[in-house]
């Protein structure tokens, strides 16, 4: 689809899922085809803005939380140019989302692409992020998905702790030149985890940051790219406790959780692993409620989200998802999403993957 057509689609939805009169569209259409002719872009209004964040959100097929998608706070930082502005709207952010626990969903846009470029990227995979260091002799410490980023870190002179969960500083670009900086460590909130019933859980020295922020994904509303778009959610217990701390390629925990319950782990057939992962997901999903910190069960959010697929009914609207990413990696046949499909249609606004600026 041209850039025109891209555009009036999208503001012709715009405008009609707000209500707004049909001269004041026809006007608008009118404006931007006006634009598109003389610039070669167009420019967003801040409500077109805010509403295209909320339905990229509502679009996002991989998604299990968007029953929430019209409550996100959007923040227009498009004409944020500065390196030292940059990194204060990012702190900025961190600290609306974090809300002392009470996570809020939020999205920063920054400005959009121009004739192809970027004027700012975050290198980041999320806003906070744990250190991963590879030693000569093979060991990981930290998290081995963040090796690389944090090999980067140290070209650009970062010195971490060394320990298995020290925060990565941010990383921008600007006019192709990258800068780091801290978040300074009352900014980033952290949960340690405890068990409800096991006291020697916590000598296992596990904890997780509080807010998970995305920040390398490129927002497109109405043909229009915003390549720095970082948004933050809350997080569901399982993404911690059944990837992040339990793939063996990740922190790799689950025989250490094993021993502080004295499961036998010398035969599959006991399901100690399984006997782990609950243990392990019950402790994250307790700490957070433990420390006040917005966190959802895999339970709960599919019932979040049956409640999204009834509302987005009334409103007649398909919902689209990618059944393999909608299902809990624990228990997913416990949940309705495992037991229907979905078409996995890409519709727009929607938030899409882009170059990664290091290997
Ligand atoms: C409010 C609480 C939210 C919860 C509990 C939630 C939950 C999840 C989960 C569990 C995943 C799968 C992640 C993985 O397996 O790595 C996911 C994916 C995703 N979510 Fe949400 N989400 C929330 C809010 C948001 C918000 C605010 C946005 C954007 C505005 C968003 C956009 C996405 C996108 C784009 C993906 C796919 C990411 C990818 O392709 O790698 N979510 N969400
Ligand atoms: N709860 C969340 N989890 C989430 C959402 C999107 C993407 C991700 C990260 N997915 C990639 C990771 C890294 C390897 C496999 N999973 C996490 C949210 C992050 C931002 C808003 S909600």
């Amino acid at each position: 689809m041209s850039l025109q057509e891209q555009a009036a689609s999208f503001i012709s939805t715009c405008y009609q899922e707000l209500g707004i009169d049909a001269t004041t569209l026809g006007d608008r259409l009118q404006q931007v085809k006006v634009e598109i002719e003389e610039t070669g872009t167009y420019t967003h209004t801040y409500e077109e803005l805010v509403h295209g964040a909320k339905m990229a959100w509502r679009n996002s097929n991989k998604c299990i939380g968007r029953l929430f998608w019209e409550t996100m706070n959007v923040f227009d930082a498009r004409e944020v140019k500065e390196e030292s502005e940059v990194f204060n709207t990012l702190k900025n952010h961190m600290t609306f989302a974090t809300n002392e626990g009470r996570i809020r969903p939020t999205i920063t846009v920054f400005a959009p692409e121009k004739d192809g470029k970027a004027p700012v990227r975050v290198i980041n995979h999320q806003l906070a992020r744990y250190a991963g260091y590879e030693h000569p002799d093979g060991t990981v410490i930290g998290d081995p998905d963040s090796i690389a980023f944090t090999k980067l870190c140290q070209d650009l002179g970062w010195q971490g702790k060394g320990s298995a969960f020290d925060l990565l500083p941010i990383v921008i670009k600007l006019d192709s030149t990258l800068v780091l900086q801290e978040f300074e460590s009352d900014i980033v909130l952290e949960v340690p985890f405890e068990h409800p019933e096991e006291p020697s859980f916590k000598e296992l020295d596990l904890k997780w940051y509080a807010v998970p922020a995305i920040s390398d994904m490129q927002l497109e509303i109405g043909g229009i790219t915003y390549p720095t778009a970082p948004f933050n959610g809350w997080y569901m217990g399982t993404e911690i406790g059944a990837r992040n701390l339990a793939d063996s390629f990740r922190y790799d925990k689950l025989k250490e959780v094993a021993e502080v319950f004295h499961l036998d782990t010398s035969k599959t057939s006991a399901l100690w692993k399984d006997r782990a992962l609950v243990e392990l997901n019950r402790a994250v999903l307790h700490s957070f409620q433990e420390n006040r910190v917005s966190i959802v069960d895999h339970h709960t959010a599919a019932e979040q989200f049956r409640k999204f697929q009834q509302r987005e009914e009334r409103a007649e609207r398909e919902v689209t998802g990618d059944w393999t990413w909608l299902i809990p990696p624990v228990s997913p046949a416990a949940t309705h999403i495992f037991h229907q499909g979905f078409k996995n249609e890409e519709k727009s606004p929607n938030f899409f993957y882009q170059d990664k600026l290091y290997d």
